[in-house]
This record gives C-alpha cells, structure tokens and sequence, in this order.
C-alpha cells in the first residue's frame, strides 16, 4: 500500500481484514501513529478489531521495501500526474515482474501514469479507483492503459472481486472516469441550485437522500427510467418525458435514442411482465434500503 492517507488507510484495513499482509509505504513522519490510530474506527467499520487488522499490517517508510514482495500494489499518493508517474516509476522499479500495479487516482488515465513505464511494466499498471470510504463501498473502477494486458485486467478484476468489491470495468478511458463524471454533474447542479438559493445546502442534501440517493442504491439511472415508463418502458418514458432530455440543444439524435431504448430493452427486457418481475424486485429492494435506513438512524 503506498500512500497512507484518506483512502490507502482506507484500503489497509479492506485489504488486512480480508487476511492478506499488508505493508504501507508512506514519507510522513506520523506514519506508524496514523496506521495504529485509523485501526480501530476502520475495523468497527467492518466488524472486526483493530489488533486483528495491525495483526497483518507492517509499514515502512521505504517505497522500495514496501512493495519488494509484493503481489499488488496499490498507489494513493497525491492526485498529480508527475507525481504518480515519478511514484510508479519507483514501484516497477522495486516491485516483482508478475505484480499487478493500479492506483487509485480519480480521474487521471492509466496511460498518462505509464506513461514513462517500460512495456512489461506497463502491462500491469491499471486504475483500480475506488468511492470513499472504500473499505465499505462496494464500486472499484477498473480501467486499464492503452498498453495495460488483458491478463492484468482480469487478474485485477478478480482480485478485487475477491475483496467483496464490485468491480465494473471500463472499455475507454475518459478523465474522472464514470462515477466521478456522474457525481460531477449531480454536484454542479446542486451547486447552482444552493447557490440560487432554491433550496440550503442541508435541504438539497436531504433531497438527494430521499429520492436518488435511496433509488440509486436499488436500481440505477437507466433500469430507473425504463421503469418510469411503465409497461411501456423507456420507449414510453422517452416519449411522455424524454423532450427535457433529449431537446434540440442536447445533442441527442433520434437515432441515440433508438440505441438507447434498444440497449436498455436488451439489458432488462420490455413489456408488462418484464414491468413486473423489474418492479417486484426494485420494491423488494427499496424497502430494504429503507428499513436499513431507518434502523441506522434510529
Ligand atoms: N479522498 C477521496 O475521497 C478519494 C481519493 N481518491 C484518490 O486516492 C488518492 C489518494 O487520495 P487521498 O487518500 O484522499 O489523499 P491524502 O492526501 O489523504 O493522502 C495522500 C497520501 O500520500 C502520501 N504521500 C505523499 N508522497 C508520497 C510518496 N512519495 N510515497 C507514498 N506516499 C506519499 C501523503 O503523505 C499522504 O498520506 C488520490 O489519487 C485521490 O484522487 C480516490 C477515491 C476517493
Ligand atoms: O467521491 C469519491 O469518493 C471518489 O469518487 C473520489 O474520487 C473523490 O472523492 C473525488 O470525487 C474528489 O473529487
């Protein structure tokens, strides 16, 4: 683990609570006191006890040492290009050949961060982007480099699966990735909307957590608007609802949105008994969330 702030401690306590040795690399000076005392919050967090996670946990302050076993290491340093490729030019340097190389950068493109790594080196760099905190969120965005492996893609994949993460991969890379790019949108809006004075930050906050954030942890966007439509599904959604979507100034073509509807129906199906199965489960889950809610809050 190289970095120790906010998300490698993070990662620490996921990593050590699912039995593997775990040594963090970290220059600041505080480094064993920030291990011991993050330990005990993140292991309540995942229903353990602190000795059980230092249990298999080392630190050194030496990148070199850290990773010179390694099977994995995950980067956590400072979200600046030159500095990641400055850091993973020092990992691939100390690191085994067969260890997977990923960071958990935000938004910064693996092939930029390998930039300056050898081939075989390269191959086995890759973003493994987690949500904060991600010992207890379950997205890691896996998006590999134009010259990452498939090999290391997949062992990546598999690697974190096992972690009881969920790990969506991703095909192209973009700046900030996806759930960023989402969580971007969603704040500008809701920026604007403070800052207009519409409604106060805590309003807007319980907004977000009375609609989308609880719908979003059951079903996402899209299995969403399908079933906005009803048996008629998104087809029927896109036409009593779509125009503020899909106006001239969207940039959507009819044809975009042919190709959606028709992803969407082969994604979950259309007509009134797919409605149905879609819905049951959506209400089974929502009541889920909501009791869980309710009992965290109570
Ligand atoms: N904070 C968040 O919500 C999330 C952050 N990330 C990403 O995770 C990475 C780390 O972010 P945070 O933990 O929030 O930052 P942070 O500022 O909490 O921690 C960064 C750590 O890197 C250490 N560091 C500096 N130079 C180093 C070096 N040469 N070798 C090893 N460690 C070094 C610092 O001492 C510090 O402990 C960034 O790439 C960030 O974009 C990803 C998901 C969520
Ligand atoms: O929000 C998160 O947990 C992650 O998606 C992040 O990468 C960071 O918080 C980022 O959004 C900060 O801009």
């Amino acid at each position: 683990m190289v970095g120790a702030g906010t998300i490698g401690l993070s990662w620490t306590a996921l990593f050590a609570n699912a039995g593997l040795n775990v040594t963090v690399s970290d220059p600041r000076p505080d480094l064993a006191d920030v291990v011991r005392d993050s330990m005990p919050e993140l292991a309540a967090s995942l229903g353990t006890s602190a000795e059980a996670l230092l249990a298999k946990i080392s630190i050194s302050a030496s990148l070199a040492e850290a990773v010179a076993e390694a099977d994995l290491v995950q980067e956590n340093g400072p979200e600046r290009l030159e500095f990641k490729q400055q850091l993973f030019a020092e990992i691939a340097a100390a690191a085994p050949k067969h260890a997977l190389l990923t960071s958990s950068s935000s938004g910064i493109v693996a092939t930029l961060i390998a930039a300056q790594l050898d081939e075989e080196a390269a191959a086995r760099m890759l973003i493994a982007h987690p949500f904060n905190p991600p010992q207890l969120m379950p997205l890691v965005e896996i998006v590999p480099g134009e010259r990452t492996s498939e090999s290391a893609t997949l062992a990546a994949i598999d690697f974190y699966r096992a972690l009881g993460k969920v790990p969506v991969r991703e095909h192209k890379e973009v700046q900030g990735f996806v759930a960023n790019r989402l969580q971007a949108v969603v704040l500008k809006e809701a920026f604007s909307l403070v800052l207009q004075g519409v409604v106060t930050v805590e309003e807007l906050d319980i907004a977000m957590k009375a609609s989308l954030g609880a719908r979003w942890a059951t079903i996402g966007p899209f299995e969403s608007y399908h079933l906005g439509g009803g048996p008629g599904g998104i087809r029927h959604m896109f036409a009593h609802l779509g125009a503020n979507l899909t106006g001239d100034d969207s940039g959507v073509t009819e044809a975009d949105v042919e190709k959606l509807i028709n992803e969407v129906e082969r994604s979950y199906g259309s007509g009134a008994a797919a409605y149905a199965k879609l819905a049951a489960a959506r209400d089974r889950k929502q009541i889920a969330v909501n009791n869980a809610l309710k009992s965290a809050v109570e």
